[in-house]
C-alpha cells in the first residue's frame, strides 16, 4: 500500500478519473456505477496546497480550537456562568439573535403568504434537526411523532432527507420509503423506493400518486440507473463512488489508531468517515485531532470538515449538501422556476452549504435549528427538533386548509 503524501502538488485538480489503482480495484467493478456519476474533473475541488505544520497542523492548535468551538452546549454555557441572571443573559442574547434570524414559527404566516401559489419542496437534515443530539450516534432515533410529521409533510410536498450519515443508516432511522434520501453529505442520493416494475419511463412517479413526481425531468431518468435496494427498485446518484474503497480503508485505519482513546468512535458513512469525540475527555481531543491529521497526510484526495463534536473526512470533491439540493431540485423539475419555494431545515455547519445555495440563488430559504446564537446563511430559526416538528405540522395544516 502506497502511503506516500502528495504535499508537493500545488492544487488537487487531477482531471483524470481516479481508478483506485492503489487499492487494485478498477472503478467499473464498484457497485452502482452510472456513467454520469463517473468521477468528473468539474467536481474536483481546487484547494490550496496543504502547508504541513502551518495551516492545518493540529500541533499549532487551530484544529483544536475548531474542535473546542464545535457545538458548545447550552448546558455548558449556563453552568459555566454559574447563576440565574447569566441564564437570562443567554436568553437575551438569543432573543437579540432572533431579530436577525426570526423564528420560522412566529413568522409562519409571512412564509405561507409568500408560498401561496408556489410549489414547496422540503429538505431536512437528520441529526439535530429530526432527532435530538445524543451521546451515542447509533442511538439517535427520531420519535414516532416526528416520523408521523415527516410522513404527513411528504404527502403534500416533495421531501428529502439530506444527512452526513450513510444513506443506509439514515434510511434505517427514518424508515419512510416515500422520501428522497441523500446520505454522506449529499454524495449518495436515492429516489423513493418503488416496487419493481418493467415500466421505467416515468421514473419515480410510477407508483406515487403525487403530482410533483410526474415532474421529474427526463435528465434524471437518463442519468440515474435503476438499481435494486432491499428487493425494491431505486434511482441512485453517487458522484463520489470512486472513493468508496479509499474511505473504507481510512475508516479501518482510524478505528485502529484511535482504539486506545477512551470514548472515541469512528463511523463509516460510506463516502465519508466521522470521527466522534463527544465522549472523549477534553484533554484527549488533541490526540484525536492528531490521529486524523496523521492519517489524512497520506490521503491528499481527502479533506477534513468539522461538525458537532465530530471530525469528518471526505473526498476533495466540489459536492456538498448544497449541490445535492440543486441536483434534487433539477431532478424534480423544480429548478429555475419562479413558482417553487425550496425550504431547507438543518442545524450543522455542513447545512450552511445548502442555506447558501438557496440564499444566493434567491429561491427559497434555510431554517437554522439552534438553541444558541450563531452566524448562518439561513433566514429563519427554530430552537430544536420539537419546534421543527411543529413547523412541519403547521405546513401540513396550511396546505390542507388552502386546499379547501
Ligand atoms: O447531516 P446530519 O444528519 O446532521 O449528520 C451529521 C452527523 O450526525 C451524527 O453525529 C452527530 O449526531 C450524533 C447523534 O446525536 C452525536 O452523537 C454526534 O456528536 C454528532 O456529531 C452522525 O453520527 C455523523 O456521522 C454525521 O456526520
Amino acid at each position: 500500500m502506497d502511503l506516500k503524501s502528495n504535499h508537493s502538488s500545488p492544487v488537487l485538480t487531477d482531471s483524470t478519473p481516479m481508478n483506485n489503482s492503489r487499492l487494485g480495484i478498477h472503478s467499473a467493478l464498484l457497485p452502482y456505477s452510472p456513467p454520469v456519476a463517473a468521477f468528473s474533473s468539474s467536481l474536483l475541488l481546487t484547494i490550496p496546497r496543504r502547508k504541513a505544520g502551518l495551516l492545518d497542523d493540529v500541533r499549532s492548535n487551530c484544529w483544536l480550537d475548531a474542535m473546542k468551538s464545535s457545538s458548545p452546549t447550552h448546558k455548558k454555557l449556563t453552568k459555566d456562568s454559574g447563576n440565574d441572571s447569566a441564564l437570562s443573559d443567554s436568553e437575551v442574547a438569543y432573543r437579540n439573535w432572533m431579530l436577525k434570524y426570526p423564528s420560522a414559527l412566529a413568522t409562519f404566516e409571512q412564509t405561507t403568504n409568500f408560498a401561496k401559489g408556489k410549489r414547496v419542496a422540503l429538505f431536512l437534515d437528520y441529526d439535530g434537526t429530526l432527532s435530538p443530539i445524543v451521546d451515542n450516534p447509533d442511538q439517535a432515533f427520531m420519535s414516532n411523532a416526528m416520523r408521523a410529521a415527516v410522513r404527513a409533510v411528504a404527502k403534500h410536498f416533495p421531501t428529502a432527507i439530506i444527512s452526513g450519515r450513510s444513506r443506509d443508516k439514515v434510511y434505517e432511522f427514518v424508515g419512510l420509503s416515500e422520501l428522497y434520501y441523500a446520505g454522506s453529505h449529499g454524495m449518495d442520493i436515492m429516489g423513493p423506493v418503488r416496487t419493481i416494475s418493467n415500466d421505467r419511463t416515468n421514473g419515480f412517479g410510477s407508483t406515487n400518486k403525487q403530482n410533483y413526481t410526474n415532474l421529474l425531468i427526463p435528465l434524471a431518468n437518463k442519468l440515474i440507473p435503476f438499481v435494486q435496494y432491499q428487493g425494491k427498485e431505486v434511482n441512485l446518484f453517487q458522484p463520489a463512488r470512486e472513493f468508496v474503497l479509499m474511505i473504507d480503508e481510512v475508516f479501518r485505519t482510524l478505528v485502529e489508531i484511535t482504539k486506545d482513546i477512551e470514548g472515541a468512535k469512528v463511523e463509516n458513512n460510506k463516502f465519508c468517515v466521522s470521527v466522534h469525540y463527544r465522549n472523549v475527555h477534553e484533554k484527549s481531543w488533541k490526540t484525536v485531532g492528531e490521529c486524523v491529521h496523521d492519517v489524512l497526510k497520506n490521503y491528499p484526495r481527502l479533506r477534513l470538515t468539522h461538525g458537532r463534536k465530530v471530525l469528518e473526512v471526505r473526498p476533495v470533491l466540489s459536492w456538498d449538501k448544497g449541490k445535492a439540493v440543486e441536483f434534487l431540485l433539477k431532478s424534480l423539475g423544480l429548478s429555475n422556476c419562479d413558482d417553487v419555494l425550496p425550504i431547507y431545515v438543518g442545524d450543522d455547519r455542513t447545512d450552511e452549504d445548502a442555506f447558501k445555495v438557496l440564499r444566493e440563488g434567491n429561491r427559497g430559504y434555510g431554517i437554522l435549528v439552534s438553541s444558541l446564537p450563531k452566524e448562518s446563511n439561513a433566514f429563519y430559526s427554530l430552537r430544536d427538533p420539537s419546534e421543527v416538528m411543529e413547523f412541519l405540522s403547521s405546513l401540513v395544516m396550511w396546505k390542507k386548509s388552502s386546499a379547501l
